[in-house]
């Protein structure tokens, strides 16, 4: 929410958002099609249902707070995504936006590839059965023992960030008898225009190495030389939840010149290029996202000509979508608590959740839209700041919402678009327990993700 003065009066002018606040929606009832998973939407009674099932039922079936993940929207969106990059790409889905077994037996089934950062994600889609060359592993610092265990399983690359792993990816297959396929994470120097902890392609980061000074040409020269690696291409990821394609333009632009410049020092023309994720998706409906046709279309036609200009032959381009796949097809569904009104500025109301599983409003400032869903309301729209149940006054689940004016405890809220990078950065923050992933389809739900217990803290806990 953005934009205009306070409601309450220019009195308030300090607890403005930056930019003021925009006025309320017409209708407080109506679920924004853009920001709900494609099966949401409201039945005769006004309760909001997901694949036609009502989120009362849920909610006395499983619980709040929970995510209800929407499997059919989710396989939509992975088709689009293959459909849209066609057979001369791959697209790695980024396990780190949400990952669990079903997630991996789906995206085996829509033919995505995955993309994995650490031990825990690789052994999730090894034990969910995605074929190893289909996996590709990430991260900049692995562990000795991660990198052995990719190399035995046979991941299809390593994605290697920097040169002391460029040298102990390429001793760890030497000792196995292995050649490992491995793409160099370059950093092209782009300032992606994202909040500054989720941007990835500056210069003062810790990821990739940088293309400024030489040292990605540097890094490429050692790689060729080692027998234990197969060099097979370069990876740029600028950042995430990006609106603007330019950012991936300028990043195809700058790793094309180093293919170029490879192909001129060592005679060697790498076949893979790798252009990251990052697509961002509405959170609220004054987002505006791309789809994965364009993203598609603008970045083949950047690679061909380049390529074509350098004379080289086409790389195969992958992609690693996380947040622009799963992040639209969940919604948190909560219960409020408590509603306290403190009069001329705004009202807070408390859900049974809150930054334990959702930090990205405290850690990025990220904007999230809000619905009461257990009813629809003729009430007048109310400011109103939904907060958790966490000792923190930053515990904020969504800053800035009109709520209609008789929300009262036991009426059920959905916060939509938190598929991604919620229960995935779940915490157990004043010993909260992570709430279940619920998946949803034609009518039927069932638990992916199970609701932990005080006795799995507990059982944590030896001392
Ligand atoms: C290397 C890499 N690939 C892919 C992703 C997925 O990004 P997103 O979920 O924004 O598409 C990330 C996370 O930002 C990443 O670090
Ligand atoms: N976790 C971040 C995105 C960073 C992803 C990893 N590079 C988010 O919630 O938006």
């Amino acid at each position: 929410m953005s934009r205009s003065a306070h409601p309450a009066g220019p009195r308030y002018a300090d607890v403005l958002p930056e930019g003021g606040y925009s006025a309320p929606p017409a209708d407080l009832n109506s679920l924004d099609p853009r920001v709900w998973s494609r099966t949401v939407t409201r039945n005769a009674d006004g309760v909001a249902t997901v694949a036609g099932i009502d989120v009362k039922q849920l909610a006395e079936e499983f619980g709040t707070p929970a995510y209800f993940l929407d499997e059919e929207d989710f396989r939509a969106r992975c088709r689009a995504w293959k459909s849209a990059f066609g057979e001369e790409a791959d697209v790695f889905y980024a396990g780190k936006a949400f990952l669990s077994r079903a997630i991996v037996r789906w995206l085996t089934e829509e033919g995505l590839n995955l993309d994995v950062c650490s031990g825990g994600e690789l052994a999730t889609a090894l034990d969910a059965g995605m074929p190893a060359e289909r996996i590709a592993l990430h991260g900049n610092n692995k562990s000795t023992e991660e990198i052995t265990r990719a190399v035995r399983a046979g991941v299809g690359r390593i994605v290697v960030d920097s040169f002391q792993e460029i040298a102990r990816v390429a001793h760890i297959a030497e000792r196995l008898g292995r050649r490992q396929r491995v793409q160099i994470r370059v950093t092209v120097g782009v300032e992606a225009h994202t909040h500054e902890f989720i941007a990835t392609a500056h210069e003062d980061q810790k990821f990739g190495i940088p293309l400024a000074g030489g040292q990605a040409a540097e890094a490429v020269r050692r790689a060729l030389k080692l027998d234990g690696l197969e060099l097979v291409g370069i990876h740029s990821h600028i950042g995430s939840q990006i609106f603007d394609t330019s950012g991936f333009e300028v990043a195809a632009h700058r790793v094309v010149g180093l293919l170029k410049q490879v192909r001129d020092e060592h005679g060697v023309e790498l076949p893979e290029i790798d252009l990251g994720g990052g697509l961002g998706i509405a959170y609220t409906s004054e987002d505006d996202p791309r789809e994965p046709q364009e993203i598609a279309g603008a970045l083949r036609e950047i690679v061909e000509r380049e390529c074509r200009a350098a004379g080289l032959a086409v790389p195969r381009l992958s992609v690693e979508p996380g947040r622009a796949i799963v992040g639209p097809t969940a919604f948190t569904l909560y219960e409020v608590g408590t509603v306290k009104e403190l009069p001329g500025l705004r009202t807070y109301v408390s859900v049974d959740g809150g930054m334990s599983d959702n930090i990205r409003t405290a850690l990025y400032d990220a904007e999230y839209s809000v619905a009461l869903v257990s009813r629809t309301s003729t009430a007048g729209p109310m400011l109103s700041r939904v907060v958790g149940k966490h000792c923190e006054s930053g515990d904020i689940v969504v800053r800035d919402a009109y709520l209609p004016a008789d929300v009262a405890p036991g009426d059920l809220l959905a916060v939509p678009a938190t598929g991604a990078y919620c229960r995935s950065m779940a915490s157990n923050y004043n010993h909260a327990l992570r709430p279940p992933v619920v998946a949803v389809k034609d009518g039927a739900a069932r638990v992916i993700v199970r609701r932990e217990t005080e006795e799995d803290l507990l059982r944590l806990d030896v001392g």
